[in-house]
């Protein structure tokens, strides 16, 4: 890579020429197939922004010009172009985020990873420089599916509105989010990439009319001046010329020199201006060019040369769901599903392919997809939004006053609940058990295993007057944990082997077999536990207060936010029943999370099996301390029915 190596900053790349620029090309396409297939990570999105982050870096002055991307997953040439080369631990712990990190550059400014926030952050700075009379520009990439995202038209309305504000927003449009971009503005996207550029015409009209004798000039000067009309005729622009912004395009997002004039004229302009780019998703691999599915939009390890995963995939949280859901969709025609532009991701497809006009993409959209969902249940439908953990946050209000407020009946399926870890902190599913907990008639269930998702999800569209809630994590689904008793609505996982247990130990979904592992160790401090799994978490089940009152100490374990979680309303629960049993709750502290994978993860913030058991031993220890009578406990045994054959 002679030419690569050498550029250790944005300027490195002013010496080059446009033949160097593409030789450039080419061995930054080579050095990112030959390291994300070994690290995994967005090899599609960065293969399609190789020219224009090039051309990007070569027209403005990072970091006094702050370029700015949308979701971030696209980063990768930008980080090669500002001094990281080292992708050995893409994604991995201490190694480069998968993401924009302020605390890697002052080249990179958001660190967000959900979807069409930028042209927002745009907006801001954009403010902030004319404000503070601060000679910088802000320029903004933003993908045809964050452009589906309606924040990035909130943003829109205000940009508009400031005709002599400059701001650069180039659409980095690949056709594509994950699947092909739905909606009427990827049809008028399509509209701009089918007709020939107004920017091209003039130009070759330009060229022609300069050089006719006298009417030339003037004439030149009136189709110019027709703008509106010839540009709606030749390449209508309506929607963003009628809000007010210039538009140029479209440019081909693999031609250096074309990308860098049209940036240099945006950047020229002096008001906001959307340069409108093609480009390829997955371009100049092969395998990722053939990829119908996504175009290797987010891939784990591969064989470079065939594109083939490194790892077979094993069955999957999201693959139990998406097969269930064929098998619903069949016994139930008011089944109805949802997804924000990742159809394949939620485990939908099987779905989609059986009942395809009862699949509902609606592109990145979240508060959209929640408020359709309200419509749909008023309509007498049952619709599950299968959707990230993570990217519910947004919809909060939506689930709140639109669904829950009247009592419609959607099922909400939360895949990658939890800690992710590699995705950075934006990506983690550590928030929706406390944000959904004030939800009035909200129900959250936290499956176990792949027989209580079943078994779960079934429950949860049989409820038809309030939001469901099920939420499991990303990856292979754990072991099948058998019940051994029921208590009130909730599973004995383990019953105690001592007539006054010392711990009640409630098991929150996936964390189960780890809960089953801290029992044992446990044991072995001489410490009786009982083990229970409440399926459904809120509301707290009515059994499990007296049960706790049986204790001696209530443990709650939680992959979720340990702030307003599971176990606070575990604690608020006993208190109300008047059970002063101390109780420790085990959860995600409320900080951002740095990259790393899960595991890694888990034991940074103590969830792990060890280091839980060994605080609770300490605990119990305490109140050995004299400060608790064992005689006045009841026997908690018999509370425990028993196992039915
Ligand atoms: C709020 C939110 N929802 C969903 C996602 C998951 N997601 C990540 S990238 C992506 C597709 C983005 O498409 P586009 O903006 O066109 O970028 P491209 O990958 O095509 O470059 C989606 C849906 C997200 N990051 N944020
Ligand atoms: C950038 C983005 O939000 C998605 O591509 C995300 O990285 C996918 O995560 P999974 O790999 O867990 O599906
Ligand atoms: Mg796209």
């Amino acid at each position: 890579m002679p030419l690569l190596t050498r550029i250790r900053g944005p300027r490195d790349l002013d010496r080059l020429s446009l033949e160097q620029l593409d030789q450039l090309a080419e061995e930054i396409r080579t050095f990112l197939v030959g390291a994300v297939s070994k690290t995994g990570g967005h090899l599609g999105p960065n293969l399609g922004v190789v020219e224009l982050t090039i051309a990007l870096h070569r027209v403005f002055d990072s970091p006094r010009d702050k370029v700015l991307f949308d979701t971030g997953h696209q980063a990768y040439v930008h980080k090669l172009l500002t001094g990281r080369q080292d992708f050995s631990k893409l994604r991995s712990k201490g190694g480069l985020s998968g993401y924009p990190s302020r605390a890697e550059s002052e080249h990179d400014i958001i660190e967000n990873s959900h979807a069409s926030t930028v042209l927002g952050w745009a907006d801001g700075l954009a403010k902030a420089n004319e404000l503070l009379k601060r000679d910088s520009h802000v320029v903004a990439v933003i993908g045809d599916g964050a452009l589906t995202g309606g924040m990035a038209w909130e943003a829109l309305n205000n940009i508009a509105d400031a005709k002599d504000r400059p701001l650069v927003i180039v659409v980095n449009d690949n056709e594509r989010s994950y699947s092909p971009t739905i909606g009427g503005l990827a049809n008028h996207l399509a509209t701009l990439r089918t007709t020939d550029g107004y920017e091209k015409f003039l130009a070759r009209t330009r060229e022609v009319l300069e050089r006719t004798p006298v009417v030339g000039k003037p004439l030149y000067e009136t189709l110019h001046g027709a703008k509106k009309g010839l540009k709606d005729f030749i390449a209508p622009q309506g929607m963003f010329e009628d809000l007010g912004l210039k538009y140029v395009g479209p440019i081909d997002g693999h031609d250096i020199e074309a990308l860098e004039s049209a940036l240099a004229r945006a950047k020229r302009f002096g008001g906001p201006v959307i340069v409108h780019c093609l480009t390829e998703k997955g371009r100049g691999y092969k395998p990722a060019e053939q990829d119908e599915a996504d175009r290797f939009h987010g891939i784990g390890p591969i064989h470079p040369d065939t594109g083939l995963p490194i790892k077979a995939a094993a069955a999957s949280w999201t693959s139990v769901f998406g097969d269930e859901m064929v098998k619903l969709g069949r016994e139930r025609e008011d089944i109805v599903a949802i997804t924000a532009a990742m159809l394949h991701p939620v485990g939908l497809k099987k779905f989609a392919d059986a009942f395809p006009n009862r699949v509902y993409d609606v592109g990145i959209a979240e508060q959209h997809g929640a408020v359709s969902a309200a419509g749909l249940a008023t309509g007498g439908l049952h619709p599950v939004f299968a959707v990230y953990a993570t990217f519910l946050n947004r919809a909060f209000d939506q689930v709140l006053m639109d669904v829950a407020l009247h009592k419609c009946g959607v099922t909400f399926v939360l895949d990658r609940a939890g800690v992710t870890g590699d995705d950075g902190a934006s990506h983690n599913g550590m928030w929706d058990m406390s944000m959904l907990q004030v939800v009035p008639d909200l129900r959250i269930a936290a499956p176990r295993d792949a027989e209580q998702l079943r078994a779960q999800l079934r429950e949860a569209v049989d409820v038809d007057d309030a939001p469901t809630v099920l939420r499991y994590s990303k990856g292979v689904v754990g072991p099948a944990v058998p019940a051994v008793g029921t208590v009130g609505g909730m599973d004995v996982l383990r019953k105690a082997d001592a007539p006054v247990p010392d711990v009640l130990l409630v098991s929150v979904g996936a964390l189960a077999p780890m809960c089953l592992e801290i029992a044992g160790l446990l044991d072995k401090q001489g410490i009786s536990t009982t083990v229970v799994d409440p399926r459904w978490v809120k509301p707290v089940d009515e059994a499990l207060a007296p049960l706790a009152a049986r204790h001696r100490v209530v443990v709650t374990v939680e992959d979720n936010s340990r702030v307003g979680g599971v176990g606070s309303a575990i604690a608020q629960a006993l208190r109300d029943a008047g059970v002063d049993v101390p109780l420790r709750d085990f959860g995600i502290p409320p900080r951002f999370l740095d990259h790393a994978s899960r595991k890694e993860v888990m034991a940074e913030i103590g969830l792990t099996a060890p280091d839980i058991a060994r605080q609770v031993t300490g605990l119990v220890a305490k109140l050995d301390g004299g400060r608790f009578d064992r005689t006045s406990a009841t026997r908690a045994v018999d509370s425990v029915e028993t196992a039915r054959d």
